[in-house]
């Protein structure tokens, strides 16, 4: 976990910067005194005979200067570029951070040691005269005093010992890395074509081709130059405290004020309890379980603190016993949690789980027979509780108009037990009564949990060396590349590489699973391309990946100022900025990838992005759900122009309602002569501000029981959202895919938007007619490289990580966009369609589940479903309509032959099995024959 942010505004931070620019600046003075220095001024070890000093640092600098060739000879010339140099490096790759009282001593153990080495050195290999010591006074004394002992090898030996340990330890250098460093830079000199380019430092050449994006929202940290990775900037690595959409609360600011800066210098490992349940699933299902039922551990909500006592529980201690942490459970603090019947009425005591488990058996067994003494205070009491319980069950019951005495039916099979309806256990437990009506607009943020901000877990000597480990295997598998730059993200990092010229990215593509193997990654995803930058990347997974929360991503200032018609948060792209689409562009969606990798999740948070921000009256939905449970949490909600299609057979119906409404609107916008529904809204609008209103042109006296026709309102939108698709298909095949086909080619003028999900990335499921008419596509992961291919045309959904992880395909791009999911729980998604729920009820259309009055007559006549080789006796009819007119849409023959939809495409089919039409290609058919009737 990096703090830097919270250290970088300390005060200690200041001071430490303070101290080491005065160095720095004393640093640069002693170089101008160095530069000028003269042995004719008097100074520590000489004392001239000119009153005047020559030295242009006056008498201080030349004092020192003195001093340091008296004592050091002629290593004492490194001195003083060491004291201006060493300081300045310190502040600018921001190491201050991690300055502390040991690393210092240790940096200074080992200056000492390299100036002993170096100065002996130089006593033993220069020329010494009486007035000059080239080793100094320190480097002749070990000499004068080791010499006897040693001889002038083993000196040597020594001194070059010295120095280099001393260098090591003083710059922190791996002197392997250095030597590997050096072979690597120059093998890949050699290799490197001699142009005036390359030719340039690496550094100046990436800064000069991305300074302006990098200003733009990258912190660059530069490097000690080492090698060329040196050049290397590395961005991200702050993202949770920069992010300003982050919210914070109470316990952040806690943590934030306990966090002891001197103590966690060395970036320190610990993550917030509870925040991170990537790894620690179990654990997040008991809180979870815990939060359910209105009862928290108390170690959830004491976060990180609870890391001492975890840490303590292992450690035995003198009396040998093994102490466990006194664990309450109490009730939970969040006030929705009351809606709890039991603790709304006060009736949960806080429970005491505590123990202290001795090792030795015989102090438990005592501990037990204590603990079984006090059996029967314990079974007054939980009587006493029982009894309190079941007079908060009886307060609820009466609050909420059940009657428990009504429907006692003591269970058969469990004696004591009684049986009640499912309404009334759901009313009696159930988490959320139905709210009262809220007041505000739209829903409140509030309504979604709050999480506390996370922090990327890896240092930059981590991903430094990864950078290095990166190149080195492309190295082996024969690709010279050079990262450059590396963005950590909230669930990857992208390392950015400059190939070689000649170099072809699709080559390291092709390695990609190697390289993933060989740099024991999961998986690793090549990015051929990143937008403005001549670089690849190759995205890897972070060691800890932060949850994006849905809560995060609507509070952000992407989502709030976003002018889009139908605002939807996807999540977060690579770099932790909030990703939101228009649905009103897209416009319409294509979802798929393997079961478990987040569909459902994705399908909630686009639902729920549009809550947030369009009321009823702009936009409708129609949800098709065959697993039933994804999205009935919906039904009810104002904004439903139907209750949630759960049976397919319906759904079809649905469908056809959809391509019918749309046929109405199309021929609406005609009559008003506008072209879309912006135009024709507008329209409306400006009729109604003239003081005049239009009577719907298409009334028919059949229509309704009316006698005069009605007035002509804004058309909203409206969003058909089938969530597994696949399984429709199923139903009804080929009808299907010509309904879907004909809505998204042409719905998107008249306003209605469809997002087809499928756990089925199969080609008989997404067919390529079904692809070509929708340009916008979101793979979660797949099993395998084909399945990627049939949703995004292109590999790499194959190499996510799960749990909402995804690619985006914008409409007309072929650029891939990598976004991590944005996660809420059923309970969020529960309240908000709670809040809903309690602004309005929704004004379902029975029509749209109702199969046409032909279709019925189809079915009757037995004409519904396929007929086997059979020609339906309209057959005729139709080749003569269709070969006399040249129309080949289904639709016109369901018109033209007066028979329902699912008769006219059966027709279709057996027209295209004949030859007498072509198959549907782009949603269209060609006439193949024509005035071939009197064949048939
Ligand atoms: N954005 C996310 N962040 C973190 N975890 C997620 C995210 N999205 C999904 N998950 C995790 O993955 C699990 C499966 O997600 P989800 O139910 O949406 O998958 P699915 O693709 O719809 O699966 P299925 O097709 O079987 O219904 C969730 O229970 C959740 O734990």
């Amino acid at each position: 976990m990096i703090r830097k942010i919270t250290e970088g505004f300390s005060p200690k931070h200041y001071l430490v910067e303070l101290i080491l620019g005065l160095i720095a600046v004393f640093g640069f003075y002693l170089i101008i005194a160095w530069s000028s220095y003269s042995p004719f001024d008097s100074a520590w070890s000489v004392s001239g005979y000119q009153p005047e000093i020559i030295n242009k640092a006056g008498k201080l600098g030349a004092w020192v200067v003195d001093l340091f060739f008296t004592f050091f000879g002629d290593v004492g010339h490194l001195l003083p570029f060491l004291i201006c140099i060493t300081p300045i490096y310190f502040i600018r790759t921001k190491r201050v951070d991690s300055l502390t009282w040991t690393r210092f001593s240790l940096r200074m153990f080992g200056f000492v040691t390299f100036m002993l080495g170096a100065t002996a050195l130089c006593a033993l290999l220069l020329n010494n005269t009486p007035y000059h010591l080239a080793g100094g006074v320190l480097g002749g004394s070990l000499v004068k005093h080791l010499f006897p002992v040693m001889g002038k090898f083993g000196i040597l030996l020594f001194g070059v010992a010295l120095t280099v340990l001393g260098f090591v330890f003083c710059s922190g250098a791996s002197l392997i890395r250095l030597l590997v460093a050096f072979y690597n830079w120059i093998t890949m000199q050699n290799e490197r074509p001699a142009s005036p380019e390359n030719a340039q430092p690496n550094g100046e050449e990436f800064t000069a081709s991305t300074e302006t994006e990098r200003a733009e929202n990258e912190t660059a940290i530069s490097a000690p130059a080492y090698n060329d990775s040196s050049s290397v900037h590395i961005s991200g690595l702050e993202t949770a405290q920069e992010d300003k959409t982050a919210p914070i609360n109470a316990d952040m600011l806690e943590k934030f004020d306990a966090y002891d800066l001197g103590a966690d210098q060395n970036l320190p490992h610990v993550s917030i309890a509870g925040d991170d349940y990537s790894y620690d699933d179990e654990a997040q299902d008991a809180r979870h379980v815990a939060e359910q039922s209105g009862l928290r551990p108390a170690f959830i909500q004491n976060g990180a603190s609870n890391a001492a006592e975890t840490a303590d529980m292992f450690a035995s201690d003198d009396s040998d016993s093994v102490h466990i942490p006194e664990v309450k459970l109490m009730p939970s603090t969040d006030t929705r949690q009351t809606a709890n019947p039991l603790s709304a009425a006060g009736v949960v005591e806080p429970v005491e789980v505590m123990g202290k488990i001795d090792k030795k058996p015989t102090a438990l067994f005592e501990r037990i027979e204590e603990e079984l003494d006090d059996d029967a205070e314990l079974a007054a009491q939980f009587a006493q509780q029982e009894a309190a319980r079941e007079q908060a069950r009886q307060i609820k019951a009466q609050e909420m108009g059940i009657s428990l005495a009504e429907s006692p039916t003591e269970s058969d099979a469990l004696p004591g037990l009684r049986t009640i309806s499912i309404d009334q256990a759901i009313a009696l437990f159930g988490d959320h009564k139905a709210p009262e009506k809220p007041t505000t607009d739209m829903p409140s943020l509030d309504l979604l949990d709050q999480h506390s901000s996370q922090t990327v877990n890896v240092t930059e000597s981590e991903l430094r060396a990864t950078s290095q480990r990166i190149e080195q295997r492309l190295r082996d598998f024969n690709v010279k590349a050079t990262v450059k730059d590396v963005l950590v993200g909230p669930v990857v990092t992208r390392y950015e590489l400059e190939l070689q010229p000649g170099v072809k990215a699709s080559k390291v593509t092709s390695i990609d699973t190697d390289l993933a193997r060989a740099l024991t990654f999961k998986a690793i995803r090549v990015a051929e391309t990143i937008p403005g930058k001549p670089y690849i990347g190759i995205e890897t997974p972070n060691a800890k990946r932060q949850n994006v929360y849905l809560r995060d991503v609507l509070d952000s200032e992407t989502f709030r100022n976003s002018t889009a018609l139908l605002p939807m948060a996807l999540g977060k792209d690579i770099s932790g900025k909030p990703v939101v689409i228009d649905l009103a562009r897209t416009p319409h969606l294509l979802v798929a990838g393997s079961t478990g990798s987040g569909k459902s999740v994705g399908i909630n948070t686009m639902i729920l992005s549009l809550l947030y921000r369009v009321k009823p009256e702009e936009v409708k939905f129609i949800m098709i759900d065959p697993k039933v449970v994804e999205l009935s949490v919906y039904n009810g909600i104002p904004h439903l122009l139907t209750e949630v299609v759960t049976d397919m057979k319906k759904a079809a119906n649905a469908l056809r309602w959809c391509v019918d409404e749309m046929e109405r609107r199309y021929q609406l916008l005609a009559k008003l002569r506008v072209r879309n529904i912006e135009g024709f809204n507008e329209r409306i609008d400006a009729y109604r501000a003239e003081g005049v209103v239009i009577p719907d042109p298409l009334w028919k006296p059949s229509d309704s029981m009316d006698t005069t026709p009605p007035i002509l309102e804004r058309l909203n939108y409206i969003v058909l959202i089938v969530d597994e698709f696949a399984d429709l298909m199923m139903v009804a095949g080929k009808q299907i895919e010509e309904l879907i086909a004909r809505l998204t080619q042409k719905a998107r003028a008249v306003g209605i938007h469809v997002i087809l999900a499928t756990q089925r990335p199969s080609v008989d499921v997404i067919t390529g007619l079904i692809k070509s008419n929708i340009p916008s596509r979101i793979a979660f992961t797949v099993v395998q490289r084909n399945d990627s291919r049939t949703i995004l045309d292109q590999n790499g959904a194959e190499a996510l990580l799960g749990r909402g992880d995804m690619l985006y395909l914008a409409n007309g791009t072929t650029e891939l966009m990598r976004v991590h999911g944005a996660f809420m729980t059923d309970d969020e998604v529960n309240r908000v369609a709670d809040d809903w729920r309690a602004r309005g009820k929704p004004n379902y259309i029975s029509s749209i589940l109702e199969s046409s009055e032909e279709d019925e007559a189809d079915n009757e006549e037995g004409y519904g479903a396929s007929d086997g080789d059979e020609l339906d006796p309209l057959f005729d009819k139709a080749v003569e309509v269709v070969s006399s007119t040249g129309m080949t849409s289904t639709s016109f023959i369901q018109r033209r032959l007066k028979v329902g939809f699912n008769r006219a495409a059966n027709i279709m089919e057996q027209m295209e099995q004949q030859g007498i039409v072509s198959e549907m290609r782009n949603g269209k058919r060609e006439l193949l024959v024509r005035n071939t009737s009197s064949d048939y």
